[in-house]
């Protein structure tokens, strides 16, 4: 095992590119399946939860391959094998396997997703979409067995608005017979990019981005060559960075449009903001006003951010009240925070934030994004070296981090665990 060594006190400074987005990668990977001959996936971000995919592929009897960003999967050997237990608990993304072998195969035992646990984390509308689609889904010891005889197009309507599971009932119903219509569906970027790619294999899906998607079942997918959308989760993380360390950075290589909810945030605190074609411009002040932040689905801002925002919100005076409306309780990262120094108490759904001085310490990342802010928080510390474990969630979202942050300028890195 590995933690992170973070020396605080310098702003970032320079140019960072933006990999492929993780939560693109790992759905578009497992809808490779559905195809019957080689996808290729362009901009490929390097990521644990990717080579963990690569892996549930070969399992499944894919052949995976690396060509610099690019992954190339050949899924024409590929059968439903079930995978009760093993890779499929070391990552969340894993039950987009229940909707790809669902599609292509008609069956698919799939172990109960692992990944970021911060709170419970339910399935129950994946479930209901396939059940909705004409499969027999049980629960056997905590792997998901679900089978159908011939998948039909079906109306549903999402209790909440769900990433996961509109994802995976678009994965099964592009097979299925007739059309599927999917009411109350989430509109992240992440959405559009995996119909894009299952369109560009020959599924006919109408409407990803809205919050009704149609989709018209086809009888057979074939392969293509797709690249993956930039990461907006990374972009932000960076976006907040150079602003808490009231820094100057170029994020590359991003949709600015997918950014919108944090840019109009930093700007209302009193950051610089410019924003180019492919690419935005922070500029650090030295003063920053609290703010109010409500973490929402696609438009809104990301909940993914709502960690990374918190440790920012620390250098700005005033109150800042920062709400998440997507997780209830998605505050791991607040104790180890408050061991740097940080003012900021719980009530309810809500973080209440005051100005404090942040200073070096030794915490723990529980989770992706609390891994995030923890590494915000240590680069805007005074001074002093941070040692930051759970340095494996990290690795699950950033590519390149060290190395990133290096080029702008800052003291990190790897240690081995004693
Ligand atoms: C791999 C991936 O893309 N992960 C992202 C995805 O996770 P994921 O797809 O798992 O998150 P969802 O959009 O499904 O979850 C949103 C909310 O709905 C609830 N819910 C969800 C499904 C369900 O069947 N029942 C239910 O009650 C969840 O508990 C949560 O409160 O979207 C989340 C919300 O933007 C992000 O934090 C994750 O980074
Ligand atoms: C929670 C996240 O990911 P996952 O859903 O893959 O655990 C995240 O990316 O912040």
């Amino acid at each position: 095992m590995e933690k992170l060594m973070v020396t605080g006190g310098r702003p970032l400074k320079g140019t960072v590119r933006i990999s492929g987005a993780k939560n693109s990668a790992i759905a578009l990977i497992p809808a490779a399946i559905l195809a019957e001959s080689q996808v290729i996936l362009d901009n490929m971000p390097k990521l644990s939860d990717v080579m963990i995919y690569q892996e549930l592929l070969e399992e499944l009897g894919c052949s995976v391959k690396f060509e610099g960003e690019s992954m190339w999967i050949d899924p024409s050997s590929a059968i439903s094998v079930p995978l009760p237990n093993g890779n499929v608990k070391k990552l969340r993304a894993s039950y987009y396997l229940m909707g790809a072998l669902l599609g292509r195969f008609g069956e698919a035992v799939v172990g109960l997703p692992g990944g970021c646990n911060f709170e419970p984390r339910p399935i129950d509308q994946h479930i209901k979409g396939f059940e909705a689609l004409g499969a027999v889904v049980t629960n056997e010891k905590g792997a998901i067995h679900i089978k159908a005889k011939q998948l039909t197009g079906a109306k549903i309507y999402l209790d909440v608005v769900s990433v996961g599971a509109t994802i995976n009932i678009m994965l099964a119903a592009s097979r299925a017979k007739g059309t599927t219509i999917i009411e109350n569906a989430a509109k992240e970027p992440e959405i559009i990019d995996v119909a894009t790619l299952l369109n560009s294999m020959g599924a006919r899906i109408a409407g990803a981005g809205t919050e009704t998607i149609r989709i018209q079942g086809v009888q057979a997918l074939q392969g293509c060559r797709h690249s993956i959308i930039p990461d907006r989760i990374q972009a932000g993380t960076y976006m907040i960075a150079a602003a808490a360390t009231r820094g100057d950075v170029v994020i590359d290589q991003i949709i600015p449009k997918h950014m919108e909810a944090v840019t109009a945030k930093l700007l209302e605190m009193g950051v610089q903001v410019q924003e180019m074609d492919e690419s935005i411009r922070i500029i650090g002040q030295p003063r920053y006003e609290g703010i109010d932040v409500k973490a929402l689905v696609y438009p809104g801002f990301a909940t993914d951010l709502q960690s990374p925002m918190t440790s920012l919100l620390t250098q700005a005076e005033g109150i800042s009240v920062l709400t998440d409306y997507v997780y209830s309780n998605r505050y791991k990262h607040i104790p180890e925070l408050i061991r740097m120094g940080a003012d900021i108490k719980l009530e309810g759904r809500s973080a209440i934030i005051q100005y404090s001085k942040l200073n070096a310490a030794k915490v723990k990342a529980t989770d992706l994004r609390a891994g995030a802010a923890l590494v915000i928080a240590a680069l805007t510390a005074d001074e002093g070296v941070s040692e930051i474990t759970g340095l494996e969630y990290i690795d699950r979202g950033y590519d390149q981090l060290v190395e990133n942050l290096t080029m702008l300028g800052a003291e990190v890195w790897r240690k081995k665990e004693e």
